[in-house]
């Protein structure tokens, strides 16, 4: 039998069995599974348009390890799906490792067929067929493929899949899929928030600055039995001894007992960022109160005492070397990191900066009403760059060029923050706006020294243009303890008074 008897036969299938199944999903997969069947794909999803939001939302999904949460979100014109949808052109990858803007779902996928399922002035989605060979999709399997997904799109909207799909989609928003990323490390990441979110197990997110440790914590929490109980934060870092004790365990102002975060934070979750830099005795009390369940508050009667939180932890460091130099209490420690989860950052996985870049764009298009737009250079400088604040950093990034230069289109001096053009930023790399101070080596080749160098002139310049430590450290992506730490250890800050 050919591809074509095959095709009007799999369609009356799909339209006939679709009414029997009463479940949106179970349509969907139907659908995909007949699709692929036909084609001999053995991967495949299908995308819904979202209109107003301009992204692209994966209704049913074959082959991803995280199939079972299918709302993933792709902005309009990414990757090849966005393409397809964006140019309204079947979009062909014969070798997904060649194509430079392939977005990479699926470990095993080498060639890609994006088909977008049009009516006449508007992309109801687009659907995707993958092979794990090289060039797989013919001339000829691409036009059956192509008339399929035509009369596809009839079926879709005819019995309102695209509308119901949609809908459940927007209504099943789920707080891991804010956490954005196609990068394996990502993937297991939400893999492991999906397995250890709804226990009541501690969890420790170690990672560098802006890696996104407060976001898991806030998923973690979100999708627990908690997540109608409150979630607070408290920030080690930067706070005196006596306000961090006062923040964590509660103060008297008077006769008046203020309740700490511990307390505030029963029956939901509480996260504890730069974990590290608790004082040792805070940490014993810390770790007392957790295992007496407690609450830290004298003037409650004895039977409404009883804590019950779950706590995250943020770390920049590793603290098992803490353990081994005795500034870290091993009791607290395992207490807290029942479960460790690393935060990989942004430039080993650059894979994942265009799908930020575009969300951080969109959003901020969205707040400023503006309308702008990325060009190639643009994403390829923006994927070259070294995020040593990671996404915060980028998410800043993107802020400021929407927010500040003139063009719409932004280009890759969009991104510096110093006004300069094109002309004078030549000499400069990635658009970041480095001196040429920094990049004529000196006779001291120290890149430690180099870097140092830079940090301080980052920091000198961050200070012109904001007035408070906090805003400052917002504008360079990072903590305000880092802050701190880098003006008390930066050799070239030496004398520079804040
Ligand atoms: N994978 C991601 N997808 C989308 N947004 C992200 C992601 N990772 C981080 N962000 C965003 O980047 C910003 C910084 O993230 P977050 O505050 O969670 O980092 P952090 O590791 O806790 O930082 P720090 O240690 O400096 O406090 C936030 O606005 C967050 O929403």
């Amino acid at each position: 039998m050919s591809v074509k008897q095959d095709i009007s036969g799999a369609l009356r299938k799909i339209q006939k069995e679709i009414q029997q199944l009463p479940n949106i999903t179970d349509r969907l997969n139907f659908i995909l599974d007949m699709t692929l069947t036909l084609f001999g794909a053995s991967t495949g999803s299908i995308s819904i348009m979202d209109q107003e939001e301009k992204v692209l939302t994966i209704v049913a999904a074959k082959g991803m390890d995280w199939e079972k949460k299918i709302a993933a979100k792709l902005p309009f014109n990414l990757g090849v799906t966005g393409r397809a949808a964006s140019t309204r052109e079947i979009t062909y990858v014969p070798d997904v490792l060649l194509d430079r803007d392939y977005v990479k779902l699926i470990e095993t996928v080498r060639s890609e067929l994006a088909i977008p399922l049009l009516t006449r002035d508007s992309v109801v989605g687009v659907l995707n067929l993958e092979s794990d060979k090289v060039n797989f999709f013919s001339p000829d399997i691409i036009n059956q493929a192509t008339l399929f997904a035509s009369q596809l799109t009839i079926v879709i909207l005819e019995e309102r899949i695209a509308k119901e799909a949609f809908e459940k989609s927007k209504r099943e928003e789920d707080p891991v899929e804010e956490i954005l990323g196609y990068d394996p490390s990502i993937l297991f990441l939400k893999h492991r928030i999906r397995q250890v979110g709804p226990s009541d197990i501690s969890v420790m997110m170690i990672g560098e600055e802006g890696s996104g440790k407060k976001l898991v914590a806030k998923a973690l929490h979100y999708i627990s039995q908690r997540k109608n109980a409150p979630f607070h934060t408290v920030d080690c870092s930067g706070l005196s001894y006596e306000l961090l004790e006062a923040e964590l365990f509660g103060s008297f102002s008077g006769k008046i007992f203020n309740p700490g975060k511990l307390e505030q934070s029963n029956t939901g979750s509480l996260y504890i960022e730069s974990i590290g830099d608790l004082p040792s005795n805070l940490q014993n009390k810390l770790f007392q109160t957790l295992s007496d369940k407690t609450i830290p508050n004298p003037t409650l009667k004895k039977k409404d005492e009883v804590l019950n939180i779950r706590i995250f932890t943020g770390s920049k460091r590793d603290l098992l070397e803490d353990i081994q130099k005795e500034t870290f209490s091993m009791d607290l420690y395992y207490r807290l990191a029942e479960v460790p989860l690393r935060m990989p950052p942004l430039r080993e996985r650059r894979g994942d900066i265009p799908l930020l870049a575009h969300h951080f764009l969109y959003q901020y298009n969205k707040q400023y009403g503006r309308n702008k737009s990325f060009s190639t250079e643009a994403l390829k400088s923006l994927t070259g760059m070294p995020w040593s604040g990671n996404v915060r950093q980028l998410q800043s990034v993107i802020q400021y060029a929407v927010l500040v230069p003139q063009e719409t289109v932004l280009e890759p001096y969009s991104f510096q923050q110093d006004g300069k053009r094109e002309e004078e930023t030549r000499t400069k790399v990635s658009g970041f706006g480095v001196g040429t101070e920094i990049l004529t080596p000196s006779e001291n080749l120290s890149l430690n020294l180099a870097i140092e160098k830079l940090e301080a002139i980052w920091i000198k310049e961050a200070f012109q243009r904001a007035s408070t430590q906090e805003e400052v450290a917002k504008l360079l992506g990072i903590s305000r303890g880092s802050l701190q730490y880098k003006l008390k250890n930066n050799q070239f800050l030496d004398g520079f008074s804040v």
